[in-house]
């Protein structure tokens, strides 16, 4: 298995290289990419942690080499948020890193699975999807938009009010990935909570990526808890694409359009990427009307992604 992260120089490409260092199965390939001149390092680093899997660095340009192989591409390339900015104010920015890297993984492994990080993830992954129709490799069962960090944050606050262990707590998490178009199925966690908690809890779910903007203070935004995330995330494909076919997460994926063409689902995962995507059931009346409220937005996102590519 060959796992290649783009952007593995950064807040997330390190944290999540070195996961994956230590839990890729053994015998995988590890190709670290990006344009900051310390990646070679980050590679020589992780490659003394005693682990069977082969680390490799790949500077600015080579990139070619890097996706060469590849069974996985995770992309954290890009620009994070500064207090005060929304996600989408970094479409400008990183729109068009994106399509870069996007042409490249067509061009070089276009059979990959590949995962966008880089947000804003509602935008980011159309953008991916009309890229790779231009290149005529375009496979929907294999574009993802990781949106497990909303599934971590909300499996953890969920357990920190239920006074359990979060490993035992499962939350579903649909829709998109920010503000309101973060949408926790708190009504199917098999847990009870009152209404007040419900709408406090959505709140913070939904607003947990600011609350680390806040924190880190023009620092940049979550990196160690998305590195876990898009590590729990590719754990979970390669298991998969190894012939596991139990596999179940919530991602962005293209969809049949019923609530908009990308919508985070949980999804089946299975040797070709989506093996099927589920259902996700019927929808407290509390959650229907927080859908109802954001298609509108979220589809305008997808829409500014299918024009950016001309
Ligand atoms: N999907 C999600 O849930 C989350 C997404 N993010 C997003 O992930 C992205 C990365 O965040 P951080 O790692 O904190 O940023 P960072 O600034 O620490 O790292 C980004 C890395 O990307 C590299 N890069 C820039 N252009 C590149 C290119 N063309 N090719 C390869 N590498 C390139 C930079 O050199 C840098 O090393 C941001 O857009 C952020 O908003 C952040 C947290 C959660
Ligand atoms: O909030 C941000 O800009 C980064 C992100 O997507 C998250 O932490 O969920």
């Amino acid at each position: 298995m060959k796992v290649a992260v783009l952007g593995a120089a950064g807040g997330i490409g390190q944290a999540l290289s070195l996961l994956l260092k230590t839990q890729l199965p053994a015998g995988s390939e590890l190709a670290l990419y990006d344009v900051a001149p310390v990646v070679p390092g980050v590679a020589v680093d992780l490659s003394h942690i005693p682990t069977a899997v082969n680390v490799k660095g790949y500077g600015k340009e080579d990139l070619a080499p890097a996706l060469v192989g590849a069974d996985i591409v995770l992309i954290p390339a890009g620009v994070p948020r500064k207090p005060g900015m929304d996600r989408s104010d970094l479409f400008n920015i990183n729109a068009g890193i994106i399509a870069n890297l996007i042409e490249a993984i067509a061009d070089n492994c276009p059979k990959a699975c590949i995962g966008v990080i880089t947000n804003p993830v509602n935008t980011t992954v159309a953008i991916a999807k009309r890229v790779l129709e231009k290149k005529g490799v375009y496979d929907k069962n294999k574009l993802f938009g990781v949106t497990t960090l909303d599934v971590i944050r909300a499996e953890t606050f969920v357990a920190e009010i239920h006074g359990k262990n979060p490993a035992e707590v499962n939350v579903p998490v649909i829709g998109g990935h920010s503000g309101t178009t973060i949408l926790p199925l708190l009504s199917q966690t098999g847990l009870s909570f009152t209404d007040e908690q419900i709408e406090q809890l959505t709140h913070r779910i939904q607003n947990a990526g600011t609350e680390v903007v806040e924190a880190k203070a023009g620092g940049g935004s979550a990196t160690l808890s998305m590195g876990q995330a898009a590590a729990r995330f590719c754990l979970s494909l390669v298991k998969a694409l190894e012939g596991d076919n139990s596999v179940v997460e919530c991602t962005y994926v293209e969809t049949d359009g019923k609530d908009a063409l990308f919508f985070a689902h949980p999804v089946r995962l299975g040797k070709n990427g989506v093996e099927e995507i589920l259902s996700y059931g019927e929808l407290s009346d509390f959650e229907e009307n927080a859908k109802k409220s954001m298609l509108d937005g979220l589809k305008k996102d997808i829409q500014t992604g299918l024009d950016f590519v001309k």
